[in-house]
């Protein structure tokens, strides 16, 4: 296989944890390194690696991801890595998850986003003398805690949503559709019909229930090879993670180490006039990164139907 390794399938895991006398879970902590390798940090040279077990049996790894000349705001946590990675591959629940370093407060929060997120399981590498009051022995000997230990006496979606909104890695249908939806506007080449299209499904897909403003994004690499991803929102609103940077993991993921400055397109769509707008700040990140990168938005609309709310 040619390029650095995301996601490792469940029989491979299996196979990987019996060569190496372990179990899947053991296996875990064992590739955090490989996670940190997977970071890019200009900025700090602090690498974070991550690495979860989805229910699938699938393993799946993460690093940070920092862009100079930009707000460090703009920056990917390798734990909101490791989640774009599962929503990506359409993980459908996320169980262990072994991390180099303590995870932040904001990472804390953003795993909220998960269903059942207090029963995520942690192991911090890098805490081994540490000496928690409610880390869990389990009985192959890793010591994993509760999120809930990490993060007591949570904020979450259960403050601001009913329980039948989808959460995070559940499946999302936003009903959205182009206003005009024949033809591309006056000007646009006929190249970004099908990155508006890859982007519209992003944005389809997108967790945004506290705004009701959903957006996706696609780019574009040099070979014509496209990589989206979905705006994510979280309960507390900050941690929410970006469309351009969930693109851009894909972007890390599937482009073999490639700069940034091999994607040359990039299309964003979400509502006119949403509340809350991606427009600006994915421009400020793409005209960093790849400044001969065209970017066009393209607005869409909700489809009427009983369930759709307005945010236009
Ligand atoms: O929970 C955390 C805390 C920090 N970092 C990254 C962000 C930045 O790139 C670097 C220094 O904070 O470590 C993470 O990936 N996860
Ligand atoms: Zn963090």
């Amino acid at each position: 296989m040619d390029g650095p390794i995301f996601v490792i399938e469940a029989s491979e895991a299996e196979s990987m944890a019996k060569q190496s006398g372990l179990t899947v879970l053991q296996l875990l902590p064992t590739l955090v390194k490989s996670a940190q390798a997977l970071a890019r940090t200009p900025i700090s040279n602090y690498q974070v690696g991550a690495v979860g077990l989805g229910s699938s049996g699938r393993i799946f790894l993460g690093g940070n991801v920092e862009f100079p000349g930009l707000p460090l705001y703009h920056s990917i946590h390798a734990e909101q890595f490791l989640i774009t990675n599962l929503t990506l591959n359409a993980e459908p629940s996320l169980k262990y998850v072994a991390v180099s370093a303590a995870p932040c407060g904001h990472c804390r929060q953003f795993f909220q986003e998960i269903r059942h997120a207090p029963d995520i399981h942690l192991l911090i590498t890098s805490d081994s003398n540490s000496n928690h009051n409610c880390k869990n022995n389990l009985a192959n000997g890793e010591q994993f805690e509760p999120m809930s230990c990490l993060l007591p006496h949570r904020f979450g979606p259960d403050d601001l949503l009913g329980e039948d909104v989808p959460l995070l890695l559940e499946p999302h249908h936003n009903n959205l559709s182009f206003l005009s939806d024949a033809k591309l506007p006056n000007g646009v080449s006929a190249a970004f019909e099908d990155l508006r299209n890859e982007a519209l499904e992003a944005a389809n897909k997108s967790h945004a229930p506290y705004t009701n403003c959903p957006s996706g994004l696609a780019l574009m690499d040099g070979e014509g090879k496209v990589f989206s991803g979905s705006y994510m929102e979280s309960a507390a609103y900050n941690p929410s993670m970006g469309p351009v940077q969930a693109a851009l993991v894909a972007y890390v993921m599937g482009g073999r180490g490639g700069g940034y400055d091999r994607i040359v397109a990039a299309a964003l769509v979400e509502k006119q006039g949403a509340q809350a707008r991606q427009e600006e700040t994915a421009r400020l990140l793409l005209n960093e990164i790849s400044p001969k990168c065209e970017f066009k938005v393209f607005h869409c609309v909700s489809s009427p139907s009983p369930s759709s709310n307005n945010c236009n």
